[in-house]
């Protein structure tokens, strides 16, 4: 079959890590007989510098006309000081916005072959990590009204009852297919943003008998995802504290180097790492695709229906784990550091 695919490199490691990641599609199609069509195009940094816009027309075109999109990372201290609404963050915002991607599922699970990668000590980890973060992905604080002058600066946290409820509602039915737990994090003792949050939350629970419902503040959740993660089945918070969290899941897995995602809406679905460009490492070979190669089995899963490519592709990490392929983030003191492109091959060939 053909799927054409919308690819957006970037800054920084996006372009490592999307290369590998095309490395390991083409094997799977080989594999399998599919088509994967590319089209890339250009977003943040890199759009910035050659059209002085964060998110061209044209992209948001090539976009639209695609089955899906493979993101890498945006940003970089080159426009680290541009105004804001100028930044290449922009470009990514106004693409998730435009393209209505207001569920982002960003799991954070512990491969075996790295739990001494996990700083947490090994027995609040023993018996493996598997945990689901959704994060709403087009309101809150990113969204909101927004209002700057030299001394004084305001971001306005907004939520509407119809952004809370479809969240919450992929929140129960992803948990229906797993645990039957559900963690809704908020901050409803302070925010009233949150108090929506939770309330639509509670309406929309005895619709799910099967799923246990649980609130937790944000503050909380940070302090008990490295006390007991384990605790842990989904969990579904707002756009920012989905952020922070998902950074924290990510390391307790390991590296940040290793947490994929999947930005979905009605229409279209748009896969990358949760890490950004890494600028410390960027174009040295360092960065960890993992997280990107991942993402791309999110994206056959989820976007083109192809459930056992993706799981080859798991498989695939697995294997090369096993194997003892490790980028610096994951590596431990002594063994040998392979680079982006090693890991990339080594995944390849365990396909
Ligand atoms: N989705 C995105 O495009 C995205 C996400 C986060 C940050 N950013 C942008 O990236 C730039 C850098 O931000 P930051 O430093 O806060 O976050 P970052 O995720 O880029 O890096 C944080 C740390 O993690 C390391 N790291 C990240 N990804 C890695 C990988 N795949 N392998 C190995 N190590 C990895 C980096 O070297 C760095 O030390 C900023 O401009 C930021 O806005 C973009
Ligand atoms: C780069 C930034 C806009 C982005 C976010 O905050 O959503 C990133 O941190 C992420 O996690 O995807
Ligand atoms: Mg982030």
């Amino acid at each position: 079959m053909d799927f054409k695919i919308a690819v957006i490199k970037g800054d920084g490691i996006g372009h490592e890590i999307i290369d590998e990641t095309i490395k390991i599609l083409n094997k799977i199609g080989k594999k399998y007989g599919h088509n994967f069509k590319y089209t890339e195009a250009l977003a943040g940094g890199a759009a910035i510098d050659k059209t002085g816009t964060a998110l061209p027309e044209e992209t948001l075109n090539i976009c639209r006309g695609t089955d899906a999109l493979l993101f890498g990372a945006v940003g970089g201290p080159k426009w680290d000081n541009l105004p804001g609404r100028d930044r290449p963050e922009q470009g990514l915002l106004k693409l998730r916005k435009e393209l209505g991607l207001y569920a982002n599922l960003r799991p954070a699970v512990m491969f075996d072959e790295l739990r001494r990668s996990c700083p947490l000590r090994g027995d609040i980890v023993e018996g493996g990590l598997d945990i689901l973060i959704i994060r709403e992905l087009t309101g809150g604080i990113y969204f909101g009204k927004k209002y700057t002058e030299s001394d004084k600066a305001e971001d306005t946290m907004e939520y509407s009852r119809h952004e809370i409820e479809r969240i919450a509602h992929i929140g129960f039915q992803t948990a229906q297919k797993r645990k039957g737990i559900l963690t809704s994090v908020d901050k409803a003792n302070v925010l009233e943003t949150s108090r929506l949050w939770r309330k639509t939350f509670e309406e929309i629970s005895p619709g799910y008998p099967d799923v246990t419902l649980n609130h937790m503040y944000v503050d909380n959740a940070a302090m008990q995802l490295v006390y007991n993660p384990k605790q842990f089945d989904v969990i579904a918070t707002e756009n920012m504290f989905g952020d922070i969290l998902s950074d924290e899941a990510a390391m307790i897995t390991g590296s940040i180097g290793l947490l994929p995602s999947a930005a979905l809406g009605n229409n279209y679905g748009m896969y990358e790492p949760i890490h950004g460009s890494a600028p410390d490492i960027a174009g040295q070979g360092k960065a960890n695709p993992i997280a990107a190669i991942l993402s791309s089995a999110m994206m056959l899963k989820y976007s083109f229906n192809l459930p056992e490519e993706a799981e080859n592709i798991e498989n695939a990490v697995k294997k090369a784990l096993a194997k003892g392929c490790r980028t610096s983030d994951i590596a431990m003191k002594n063994e040998k550091v392979s680079t982006t492109e090693e890991m990339g091959d080594i995944i390849a060939l365990s396909l």
